[in-house]
């Protein structure tokens, strides 16, 4: 229903901790109005039709109607979702044993949500810029993959910065070195100029692709710079990728699936079309994707229901969408904070909703994401209460959300995933990316590991952290790794 006027609690900029909405919106985004009652969008959620974008506006609002979220209502809301999760998918919780092995940080995209980049200026042979990020050749990324395949993980995830001396291939890197100014037309420079060679695309998913490893990476934003200055269709790129060695593509740079909010907070982005066409490529391409929603920075809840209705037209389509994760803004160390531009990131009841609105909206994909990586092991617990039924995975090395100035840390144990699990009443299980492969996990049989990976034998994972191998680098309490020498 109308608004009024107010923002509702829409935008988390002007508006505190989110919760209590109405603060101004500085970017004059319109004030969520809908042609639906929260009391009607609700009665729809609880009936298990499809919601339209105003139902899941008025749900993630508790009403558009009047400011702020409304603890009666988003408990409803909450208690429809997990009735619907428990419906759908029943009590289990899964996870999965994997690494995180991001190749480099050097990115000049500017994301103004993002500190986990650094200018790739940085990164240049003759620069004498302290920086603190890296670049790892292929023959480094393969042993990081190998020391945690030995630790029994089933997945390595690899998301990483738009480094300009990064190409698909050899072609790739003659056709974008033929520009006449290869830097400012095709955002290119030769490998040579960089201290530290990425190597190309395709040699760093042969070299992670090893031991019968799943190869989950090159997000759209990746397979956009893996195909700049070329006519190359997403579709034949992700096929030279799985090739390869790849498997899966994360959802990531999704951020949110609106070209006004993107023009704020990711202007060097691609836009929303060019992101699904690249999902639909790698979906063509025979891969399975994940969809993501970074959320609780300028984007009022109507954005926020736009998103989800992108996501599921996407999965409509392609069937390819294995899971939907939630990415809750960490403000701290972000350019949107220091400049001013937002106060904070969502509030926790916005996590709640957003999960619970997912769960409702999304009623094509089956699982939905809690992090304990952004929300901690507490709220993580909370969000499987509220449609959630999967935590992610092991990670071993986490750089995203830490640069950002998150604070949980890099690493869950099988211990501690089988004590949360059981501690709120669900069956704790380990899965296979593509949740395919599933194993119930008997809580009095530990102590616990990992068996699904191509090494594993059910030896709990322990990170070493004395080798300095930047794969499992870090302190639990969320140290970065230490530096690599770029
Ligand atoms: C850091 S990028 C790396 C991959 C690639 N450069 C890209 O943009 O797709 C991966 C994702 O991390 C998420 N991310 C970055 N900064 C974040 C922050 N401060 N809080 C939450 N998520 C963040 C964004 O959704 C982004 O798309
Ligand atoms: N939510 C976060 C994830 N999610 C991705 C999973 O770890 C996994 O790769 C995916 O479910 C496919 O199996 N990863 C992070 O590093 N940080 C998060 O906050
Ligand atoms: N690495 C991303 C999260 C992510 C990765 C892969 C996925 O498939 C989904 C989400 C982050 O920390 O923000
Ligand atoms: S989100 Fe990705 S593309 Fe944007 S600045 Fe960060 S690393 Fe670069």
């Amino acid at each position: 229903m109308s608004s009024g006027g107010s923002s509702g609690a829409g935008g988390s900029n002007g508006g505190g901790n989110g919760d209590g909405g109405g603060g101004a919106n500085e970017f004059d985004f319109a004030a969520p109005a809908t042609d639906q009652s929260f009391e009607n969008a609700l009665a729809k959620a609880r009936d298990g039709a499809r919601l339209t974008v105003d139902d899941a506006t008025e749900l993630l609002a508790t009403g558009t109607a009047s400011a702020g979220i409304d603890p009666v209502r988003k408990e409803a809301v909450l208690e429809a979702a997990d009735r619907r999760r428990r419906e759908a998918v029943g009590d289990e919780v899964t996870f999965v044993a994997n690494l995180n092995n991001n190749v480099t940080t050097a990115c000049n995209t500017g994301c103004l949500f993002c500190n986990f980049k650094d200018s790739a200026h940085a990164f240049e042979a003759d620069s004498d810029v302290e920086h603190a990020g890296f670049t790892k050749t292929p023959t480094e990324s393969r042993e990081v993959v190998e020391d945690a395949l030995d630790m029994g993980i089933y997945e390595v995830c690899s998301v990483s910065g738009l480094h300009p001396a990064f190409a698909l291939n050899a072609e790739h890197h003659e056709i974008l070195a033929a520009y006449d100014d290869p830097a400012s037309e095709v955002n290119y420079k030769v490998p040579e100029e960089y201290a530290t060679d990425p190597g190309t695309y395709v040699e760093q998913m042969r070299a992670m692709s090893v031991g019968g490893v799943h190869l989950h990476s090159m997000t759209p934003e990746e397979a956009y710079h893996a195909s700049r200055g070329t006519d190359w269709e997403y579709e034949a790129v992700y096929r030279e990728l799985a090739e390869a060695g790849l498997d899966s593509a994360p959802g990531t740079a999704a951020e949110i699936l609106v070209d006004e909010v993107r023009d704020v907070i990711c202007p060097g982005k691609i836009r929303t079309d060019d992101w699904v066409a690249a999902m639909e490529g790698a979906a063509a391409a025979g891969l399975d994707v994940t969809s993501t929603m970074m959320y609780g920075h300028v984007e009022t809840v109507a954005h926020r229901a736009q998103h989800l209705k992108v996501i599921r037209d996407l999965q409509d389509r392609t069937g390819a969408i294995t899971e939907f994760v939630p990415l809750s803004f960490i403000h701290q160390n972000t350019p949107l904070y220091r400049r001013g531009v937002v106060d904070s990131g969502p509030s926790r009841a916005e996590d709640e909703l957003v999960v619970a609105v997912a769960r409702l909206f999304l009623d094509n994909v089956d699982h939905v994401q809690a992090s304990w990586v952004k929300s901690g092991d507490a709220h993580g617990l909370k969000l499987l209460n509220c449609g959630a039924d999967d935590f992610m995975g092991t990670i071993l090395s986490e750089e995203i959300t830490s640069r950002a100035g998150g604070e949980y840390g890099e690493y869950r144990s099988f211990d501690d995933y089988v004590e949360m699990i059981t501690a709120i009443g669900r069956t704790p299980v380990e899965r296979s990316t593509d949740y395919r492969t599933r194993r119930r996990i008997d809580p009095d049989d530990g102590p616990h590991g990992p068996r699904l990976g191509p090494r594993a034998d059910g030896t709990p994972m322990l990170p070493d952290r004395s080798s300095g191998g930047e794969g499992a680098a870090g302190d639990a309490a969320g140290t970065p790794p230490a530096d690599a020498d770029d």
